[in-house]
C-alpha cells in the first residue's frame, strides 16, 4: 500500500475512533446531565407537594371555629376558612400544573393522588359547610360529636397527599441517593408539621364548648403525642446524618426551642385539665393564637432540609455540566491537534515527497523542469529540505549534462557535415558522394533500377582564373553549383568531385531521362550568366559525359565514371559545351545554348 494511503487510511480511523469516543463521553455526561436535571426538578415538584400539604393542614384551623360557631353566625370566621380554601387550591394549582403532561411513573402516580386527595377535599369541604349550617344546638350536643367528621376527614386529605410527597421525593431519591437523608428528613417535617395540627385540632372543640376532653381526644392525644415524639427522633436522626450545615442545625434549635420546649409542655398542660374537667384558662381563639404561630418552626425546618437538598442537587447539575464541558472540550483539542498533525504531515512530509518523486521522475523521463530553487521546502533546514536541495541538485546537474551532450551532438553533426562538404560550393566533396552513392547503387541493385551518372566540367576555367583572378573562379564555381542544384531532383545525388569538375548520380533514371537531365543542366549553365565578385556578367559553359546502366544491369560507380569520364573528354575534345553519351557509342546531342 502507498504511503500516503495508508497514512490517510490510519488518520481517517484514528479520528473516527477519537470522533466516536468523545460523542460517547458527550452522550453519556448528557445523559448523566438529563438525569440530574430530572432529579432536581423531581425535587421541586415533591416540594409543591409538601406545600399543598401544609396549606391543607393549616385550612383545618379556620374550619373548627366555623364548625363550633355558635347563632347568630360570625361571617368572618367564614371569610377567614374561604381565604384558607383560596390558599390551598392555589398550591393544588401549582402543584397540578407542575405534574401535568409530565410521563414519568412517579409524576403519574403523584398526579393521581393529588386529584384523589383534591377530591376528598371538595367533600371534606362540603361536609364542614353542612355541618357547619345545622343548629349550633345539634352540633354541640354531648355525645353527637358531628363537628368531629368532617375534620376527620381532613385529616384524610392529608394522608393522601403526603403519599404524593413519598411517591415524588422518591423519585429524586432514586437521582440523588445520597440526599435521600435530608429529603426523607424534609417529609417527616411535613409530617411533623400534620401531627402537630392534629395535636392543635383536638383542643378546639372541646375549648370552643368549654367541655372536658372526651374519650376519644383522650385516645388521640397520647397517639398523636407519640408519633410526634418519634417524627422528632426521625428527623433529628435524618438531619444530623453526615455534616450538617449551620441553616439546617439553626432551624432545629429553633424548632425544639420553639415547639419542643413550650409548645408542647403548654399542651400537656392543657390535656391534664381537659382530663381532670379543671377549667383550660383560654378559649379556641387564645389557643390558636398561643400554640399555631410555634408550629411555624416546623415548616421552617422542613423548608431548612428541602433547601439543603436542593442546593446539593442543583450542585451536582452544575458539576455534571461542567464535567461535560470539560469531556467536550478536551475530547475537541484532542480532535484538533490530530487534524493539525495530520495536515502538519501531509504539507511538511508528504507533499514535498511526492513532488520530490515528480521531479525524480521527470528527470528519469528526461523532461525540463525549472529547479525550484526559492521554494519554502528548499530553504527548510530539516531533512525534507536536505532533500529538496539534494534533488534539486540532481535536476540541474542531469540539465547541465544533457546541454552538453545536445553541444557535442550538435558539434558532431556539424564536424560530420562539414567533412561531408565541400568548403566552397557546400555541395557534397568527392569522399562523402562516394559513401552516398554506394549506398544509392545497392539499392539500386536490390530493386533492379536503371542508373545514371553525369559527369560535368566547366570549360576553359583557366582562362576565367587567368583573366578575372582567383576569387572570380571561385565565385564561378559557386554559381555553377547553385545552378546545378536547381536542376537537381530528390533522390539524385550531386558532388563537387574536384576542381572545376562536378558528378551526378541520378537511381531510377532511365537513358533518354538521364539524357534530358543533363542536357537541361548543360543548357542551365550556359543560359545564365554568372556574376563575377566585381560585378561583371560572364557567360560559362561545361561539358558533359554520360553514362548508365539499363534496369537490372550489374552495376558498378567506378566503371560508371570511367565510361562517363570517357564520354566527357569526348565533349572536351569535340569542341565542349555538350553532352556526351559513353554507352551507346557516343554521340553528339549538342544543340546551340
Ligand atoms: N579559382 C579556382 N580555380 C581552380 C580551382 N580548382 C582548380 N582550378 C583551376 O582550374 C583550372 C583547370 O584548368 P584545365 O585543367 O587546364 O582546364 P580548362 O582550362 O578548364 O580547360 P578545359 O577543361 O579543357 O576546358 C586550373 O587552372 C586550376 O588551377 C578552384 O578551386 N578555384
Amino acid at each position: 500500500m502507498r504511503l500516503t494511503r495508508l497514512f490517510l487510511l490510519t488518520t481517517g480511523l484514528l479520528l473516527a475512533l477519537v470522533s466516536a469516543l468523545l460523542l460517547r463521553s458527550i452522550w453519556m455526561d448528557g445523559r448523566q446531565v438529563a438525569a440530574a436535571e430530572l432529579g432536581l426538578a423531581a425535587m421541586e415538584r415533591a416540594y409543591l407537594v409538601m406545600k399543598v400539604a401544609e396549606k391543607a393542614s393549616a385550612e383545618r384551623g379556620p374550619a373548627i371555629p366555623v364548625l363550633n360557631d355558635t347563632e347568630p353566625a360570625d361571617p368572618a370566621k367564614r371569610e377567614r376558612l374561604q381565604a384558607f380554601r383560596h390558599t390551598t387550591d392555589a398550591a393544588f394549582d401549582e402543584a397540578l400544573t407542575a405534574l401535568t403532561g409530565l410521563s414519568d411513573a412517579a409524576s403519574l402516580s403523584t398526579l393521581a393522588q393529588l386529584q384523589k386527595a383534591r377530591r376528598e377535599l371538595a367533600h371534606a369541604r362540603v361536609e364542614v359547610d353542612r355541618v357547619a349550617a345545622l343548629p349550633h344546638a345539634r352540633r354541640s350536643a354531648p355525645g353527637q360529636r358531628l363537628t368531629r367528621a368532617p375534620i376527620d376527614l381532613m385529616f384524610a386529605v392529608i394522608d393522601t397527599v403526603l403519599a404524593g410527597v413519598t411517591t415524588q421525593s422518591a423519585a429524586a431519591e432514586a437521582v440523588y441517593p445520597e440526599l435521600a437523608m435530608p429529603l426523607v428528613g424534609a417529609r417527616y417535617a411535613a409530617e411533623l408539621r400534620e401531627y402537630a395540627g392534629r395535636l392543635g385540632s383536638q383542643f378546639t372543640a372541646p375549648l370552643a364548648t368549654g367541655q372536658p376532653l372526651g374519650r376519644e381526644e383522650q385516645r388521640e392525644i397520647p397517639l398523636l403525642l407519640g408519633r410526634i415524639e418519634q417524627l422528632r427522633k426521625l428527623i433529628e436522626l435524618q438531619a444530623r446524618a453526615g455534616h450538617t450545615p449551620a441553616p439546617l442545625q439553626a432551624a432545629i434549635a429553633a424548632m425544639e426551642a420553639q415547639y419542643f420546649a413550650a409548645d408542647l409542655p403548654f399542651i400537656e398542660q392543657l390535656t391534664e385539665r381537659g382530663i381532670t374537667g379543671q377549667p383550660y384558662g383560654l378559649d379556641s381563639a387564645a389557643f390558636v393564637a398561643r400554640y399555631v404561630p410555634p408550629m411555624k418552626s416546623i415548616v421552617a425546618l422542613r423548608d431548612a432540609l428541602f433547601a439543603a437538598a436542593r442546593d446539593s442537587a442543583t450542585e451536582r447539575v452544575a458539576a455534571a455540566r461542567l464535567r461535560m464541558a470539560i469531556n467536550a472540550g478536551l475530547g475537541l483539542a484532542v480532535l484538533c491537534i490530530e487534524l493539525t498533525v495530520f495536515l502538519l504531515i501531509r504539507h511538511r512530509v508528504l507533499l514535498p515527497l511526492l513532488r520530490s518523486t515528480r521531479a525524480m521522475n521527470a528527470v528519469m523521463r528526461g523532461e525540463h523542469i525549472q529547479p525550484a530553487a526559492n521554494s519554502a521546502t528548499m530553504l527548510r533546514t530539516d531533512e525534507i529540505g536536505d532533500m529538496a536541495r539534494a534533488v534539486t541538485a540532481l535536476q540541474e546537474a542531469t540539465q547541465r549534462s544533457r546541454a552538453l551532450e545536445a553541444e557535442r551532438e550538435q558539434l558532431i553533426a556539424q564536424l560530420r557535415q562539414a567533412s561531408d562538404t565541400d568548403f566552397l560550393t557546400g555541395l557534397l566533396n568527392r569522399r562523402a558522394f562516394s559513401e552516398q552513392a554506394a549506398r544509392l547503387l545497392a539499392q539500386a541493385r536490390r530493386h533492379g533500377w536503371p542508373v545514371a551518372l553525369i559527369v560535368f566540367d566547366m570549360d576553359h576555367f583557366k582562362r576565367i582564373n587567368d583573366e578575372h583572378g582567383h576569387p572570380a573562379g571561385d565565385a564561378v564555381l559557386c554559381a555553377a553549383a547553385e545552378i546545378a542544384r536547381g536542376q537537381v531532383r530528390q533522390g539524385e545525388l550531386l558532388a563537387r568531385h574536384g576542381g572545376e569538375e562536378f558528378i551526378l548520380l541520378a537511381v531510377g533514371c532511365r537513358p533518354d531521362e538521364a539524357r534530358q537531365l543533363a542536357e537541361r543542366l548543360r543548357l542551365a549553365l550556359a543560359t545564365q550568366p554568372v556574376q563575377l565578385p566585381d560585378g561583371t556578367p560572364l557567360q560559362i559553359t561545361a561539358s558533359f559525359g554520360l553514362a548508365w546502366v539499363e534496369a537490372r544491369q550489374p552495376v558498378e560507380l567506378d566503371e560508371l565514371y570511367r565510361n562517363a569520364d570517357r564520354a566527357l573528354y569526348a565533349a572536351k575534345s569535340d569542341g565542349r559545351n555538350q553532352v556526351r553519351c559513353a554507352d551507346p557509342p557516343p554521340q553528339p546531342l549538342r544543340e546551340a545554348g
